[in-house]
């Protein structure tokens, strides 16, 4: 039987994404409302209940409010907000973040995607926490920086609507100086870390694609390593993956810069290690998309595993940004 799916939310820069891979699938049956319903409570919340799985892309009080509309037991939710995402009763929808992760989202009713930074950020530090390379206890800091797309309607109007009467337009800004981001209480939690980690977002002039950077001191760590050694982790931590890659020792001895944009349209997200000629220190990088890997992609990956259907449907086709 084909599954019936409903994005609560489809007319915003998640939403569209996950339509667009899913409007063409055979294995799959959209749920529509009328563009006059679509914020309707009674509307939406007959649609969250003949759905079998729900796919809410919402700001955080809406996709709470989603949540509390839903009375059939059979309905399963992935969440794109940041509302579940440290809850006990929701599973935290990273697949490829241990070995078991993937079987958990298969048989969850709900499930929370990652945000889109700590999707690249725990993706390199959770691993090493996990071999005990990394002390629980060691002073991490994240840099990111995303393409403005990462905040929404809300951002993508203020970067180009020339009419904007709050219109953004400079380069590069750093953002969060509160040192209170969103993503911090998940950063935290799923990475193991004792304490939250310093993060320091930035928003580029550009579109969408983003770069999560992590330095690591080696010899503040209690045991000596090399670099290579924490390439060999990762890439063991996700050899056979579908979705994450560890860039080989070649490939990066042969790179000087990375290109936020490089995977944009695409469920990948690929990680790489530099380190330093005297190998004191590293800089660990994830380059992925916002709206792929860290947000529409990873719902449809989630959303696949949960139906039990194609790993690769609606993802193999680079999306146009
Ligand atoms: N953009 C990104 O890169 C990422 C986003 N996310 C998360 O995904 C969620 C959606 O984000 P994003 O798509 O960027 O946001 P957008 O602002 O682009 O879209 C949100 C959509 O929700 C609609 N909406 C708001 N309130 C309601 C309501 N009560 N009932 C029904 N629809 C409603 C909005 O309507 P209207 O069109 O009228 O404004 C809009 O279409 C957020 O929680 C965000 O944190 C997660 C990872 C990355
Ligand atoms: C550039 C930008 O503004 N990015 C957003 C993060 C992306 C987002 O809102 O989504 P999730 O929190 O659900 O991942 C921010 O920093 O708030």
């Amino acid at each position: 039987m084909t599954a019936q799916v409903f994005i609560d939310g489809e007319a915003g820069t998640t939403g569209l994404q996950i339509r667009a891979r899913l409007e063409a699938r055979a294995d799959v049956r959209l749920i529509r409302l009328d563009d006059a319903d679509r914020k309707d409570p009674v509307a939406r919340a007959g649609a969250l209940n003949q759905a079998d799985l729900a796919i809410l892309c919402l700001p955080d009080a809406a996709a709470r409010e989603a949540v509390g509309l839903i009375e059939n037991p059979q309905t399963r939710v992935i969440d794109a907000s940041t509302a579940y995402r440290t809850d006990p009763d929701w599973t935290y929808g990273f697949p490829e973040m241990d070995a078991e992760q993937a079987a958990k989202v298969t048989a969850s009713k709900r499930v929370s995607n990652p945000g889109c930074y700590p999707t690249g950020a725990l993706a390199l530090i959770r691993p090493l926490i996990k071999a005990g390379l990394l002390p629980t206890d060691f002073p991490v800091t994240i840099n990111g920086v995303s393409g403005y797309s990462g905040g929404g309607k809300g951002l993508i109007r203020r970067y180009e609507d020339p009419a904007a009467p709050d219109r953004l337009s400079n380069a590069y800004r750093a953002y969060a100086l509160k040192l209170a981001h969103k993503h911090l209480p998940e950063m935290r939690l799923h990475s193991g870390l004792d304490q939250a980690p310093f993060f320091l977002p930035a928003v580029g002039n550009y579109r969408q694609g983003m770069l999560v950077q992590v330095p690591l001191q080696l010899w503040a760590l209690p045991e000596r390593h090399k670099p290579d050694d924490i390439r060999d982790l990762l890439a063991a931590h996700f050899a056979g993956q579908d979705f994450v890659s560890v860039a080989s020792a070649a490939e990066t001895a042969a790179r000087d810069d990375l290109d936020p944009e490089g995977l944009n349209g695409t469920n990948a997200m690929r990680l790489y290690v530099f380190g330093n000629a005297s190998g004191d220190q590293v800089l660990l990088a994830a380059v992925l998309d916002n709206l792929g890997k860290g947000a529409s992609g990873a719902a449809v990956q989630n959303m696949n595993l949960m139906l039990g259907l194609d790993p690769q449907a609606g993802l193999a086709e680079r999306l146009a940004a």
